[in-house]
């Protein structure tokens, strides 16, 4: 009964975490190797993790990762990645996630940070909540026999070498640490998290290898990497394989153009299969058909904007902007109302105001513009933000904006 939950969330202990993981694993269905499970539990921080609790029994959960995102301008904002949501099946459509959704925020607004975020198993669920999808990723399947790449000079200059992904890891960790401050959504990684990589359990390969590594070397330093699992087929025709790319990132133009020359021409292989790709990812632009690439966008990270001020101060603007908005926010009511946004390339200012608004919109909406990568002027067509003051919305569209697509390369 709805009412033996009435105590709500609250916050996990150690000894209660297997029957609170038990029910988040039943809530997606079960699944999940040994591995990834001990993984989950040395990343759980617990005093950010809550539980919901019927007559001894979890029923719901909900954590919150203690990350630091890159916004527009580069500064790592402290941000909690929403995570390992679950409400038990018998006990659905009663406010349990809701409660916790609730409680969490506030916890969050409590710890000082200004930014919540997390990827949804359904988009329909987190709009009520003050979520807006602010990146999308860029999925494909290449037809390598059929499309070929052009590569920039400087490219053979470029060593690829296969490297077992544990020998490397740090190297390639140096590779990505180096690539966070230069595109929002990009996390900074937290002690522990460099192993999320390398998780390799049989169960979940669907038939195809075990992860392999390449690095692309310059001069003998490593200046970038892919991850990928092969999938060897046989059609009527001959050979019908597949190269999966899991992850890949370079620190110059000729290294990404390198490494993509070798997915593209491995023997065997006929597609390369790209997930969770940037959506201005280079190899678009490399490519002789990108029709055959049948490239895809999917909604990929969901930002809330947990304590607007200092959410919208702590980025940057393209161009000078000086607007008032006025921003509805009945989740989180310490939001409502007017800010003056005051802001440039170098830094920003946003502070209560009682000046007339020049723009109107919902704290979904201010999510979805935050990263810089659904531009405003979109949701105002689609009627989601409303210009008071002739000019405002192109102003704040523009310098909302961001010279380089944000992404989130990994889920978490
Ligand atoms: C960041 C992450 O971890 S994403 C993972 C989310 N978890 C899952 O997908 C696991 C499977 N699903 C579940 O565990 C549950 O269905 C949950 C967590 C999605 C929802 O939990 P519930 O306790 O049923 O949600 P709650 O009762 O608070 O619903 C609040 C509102 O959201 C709506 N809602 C809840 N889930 C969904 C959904 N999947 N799709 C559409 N609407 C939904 C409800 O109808 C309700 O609407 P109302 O306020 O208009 O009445």
């Amino acid at each position: 009964m709805a009412t033996e939950c009435a105590a709500g969330p609250r916050v996990l202990r150690r000894d209660e975490w297997d029957t609170w993981f038990d029910n988040l694993v039943r809530a997606f269905g079960g699944g999940g190797s040994p591995e990834e499970r001990e993984l989950d539990r040395s990343l759980t921080e617990f005093d950010r993790s809550l539980g919901v609790w019927d007559a001894g029994v979890c029923v719901g959960t909900a954590g919150a990762f203690s990350f630091r995102m890159t916004v527009p301008g580069g500064a790592s904002v402290p941000t909690a990645g929403v995570t390992m949501v679950s409400v038990a099946p018998t006990h659905r459509r009663r406010g349990v996630l809701t409660s916790m959704m609730r409680r969490q925020l506030e916890d969050v607004r409590s710890w000082g940070e200004p930014l919540a975020a997390l990827t949804a198993s359904e988009p329909a669920i987190y709009g009520r909540f003050g979520y807006g999808a602010a990146t999308s990723q860029l999925d494909a399947e290449i037809d390598t026999a059929r499309v070929a790449l052009s590569v920039p000079d400087g490219t053979d200059s470029v060593r690829v070498r296969w490297a077992a992904p544990a020998d490397v890891l740090e190297a390639c960790e140096a590779v990505y640490a180096r690539l966070v401050p230069g595109r929002p959504g990009m996390l900074a990684r937290q002690p522990g998290w460099e192993r999320v990589a390398l998780i390799d359990p049989e169960s979940e390969r669907e038939g195809a290898s075990a992860l392999q590594c390449v690095v692309a070397e310059r001069d003998g330093e490593v200046t970038g990497f892919a991850r990928y699992r092969t999938k060897l087929g046989w059609g009527e025709s001959g050979h019908d394989g597949t190269v999966r790319l899991e992850d890949l990132a370079a620190l110059d133009p000729a290294s990404e153009a390198a490494l993509w020359r070798f997915l593209f021409g491995i023997d065997l292989m006929t597609t390369l299969t790209v997930s969770d790709r940037p959506v201005d990812d280079a190899w678009q632009y490399l490519v002789s058909d990108i029709r055959r690439c049948r490239p895809r966008l999917r909604d990929a990270l969901y930002v809330r904007l947990v304590d607007v001020g200092a959410a919208l101060a702590a980025r940057t603007y393209l161009v000078p902007v000086d607007v008032v908005v006025e921003v509805a926010d009945d989740f989180c009511p310490w939001n409502a109302g007017r800010w003056r946004l005051s802001g440039d390339a170098k830094g920003a200012s946003c502070e209560r105001t009682r000046d007339a608004a020049d723009l109107a919109l919902s704290v979904r909406e201010l999510g979805a513009a935050y990263l810089g990568g659904v531009p405003l002027t979109a949701l105002a067509a689609a009627g989601r933000v409303r210009e008071l003051r002739a000019g405002a919305l192109a102003e704040a569209s523009v310098a909302f904006g961001s010279a380089v697509a944000p992404w989130l390369p990994h889920g978490f």
